[in-house]
């Protein structure tokens, strides 16, 4: 199988459970290995080593890990830097803002809900440039106000020319995102 995500869309992997949605992901960005196959980035192989790959790509597929004594704004208002963004506290607010977090902006990780915490963690992609983004079933724990940002969100990065490839069990999510849909089987 060939499968290839074009600029200027999303993919959702659609499958049951345990079909390999996110062995897959996981083999795009090298945390598992593949038993046959090889991932291009622009036609070469994808290797999160190079930094100008890692500028590309973004995944979001294990629950992110959150330094226990820095506040959510501290946190994005970091990775805004890691990555040279301008004016990284501005970018860091708008994320919180756009994602209904900023009541607890000066909250730590440990005392969100979970349905937060999800919120948070798609945040990161607010706050970090990429092409590529790539995200493991970025609906679970959200609202219907979440989801409903989430569609619409996912819909105006693909305009923007970006890419996305995600797991996903919400066919309200594939509809409002535009998604082209990928089967993944079980088999
Ligand atoms: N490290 C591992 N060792 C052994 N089997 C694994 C490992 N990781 C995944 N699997 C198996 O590979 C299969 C695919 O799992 P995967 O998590 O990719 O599915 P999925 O399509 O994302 O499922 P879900 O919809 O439940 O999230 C499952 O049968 C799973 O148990």
């Amino acid at each position: 199988m060939t499968a290839a995500v074009r600029e200027g869309e999303v993919v959702a992997l659609v499958g049951p459970n345990g079909a390999g949605k996110t062995t897959l992901l996981r083999c795009v960005v090298g945390l598992d290995e593949p038993d046959s196959g090889e991932v291009l980035l622009d036609g070469r192989p994808l290797d999160t080593r190079d930094a100008a790959v890692r500028g590309d790509v973004l995944a979001l597929l294990d629950d992110t890990a959150w330094f226990p004594d820095l506040t959510v704004l501290e946190h994005l208002d970091l990775l805004a830097r890691a990555d040279s963004v301008v004016d990284p506290t501005t970018v860091a607010r708008t994320a919180l803002a756009d994602l209904g977090l900023t009541r607890v902006a000066d909250q730590v990780p440990g005392t969100l809900s979970s349905g937060q915490r999800q919120r948070l963690s798609l945040a990161v992609a607010l706050v970090r440039p990429w092409r590529l983004l790539l995200v493991d079933e970025p609906e679970q724990r959200l609202d219907a106000d979440g989801r409903a940002w989430l569609g619409e969100w996912l819909a105006l990065q693909a305009r923007e020319g970006r890419s996305v490839l995600m797991a996903c069990h919400s066919d309200e999510l594939v509809t409002a995102s535009g998604a082209r849909v990928l089967e993944v089987g079980a088999g």
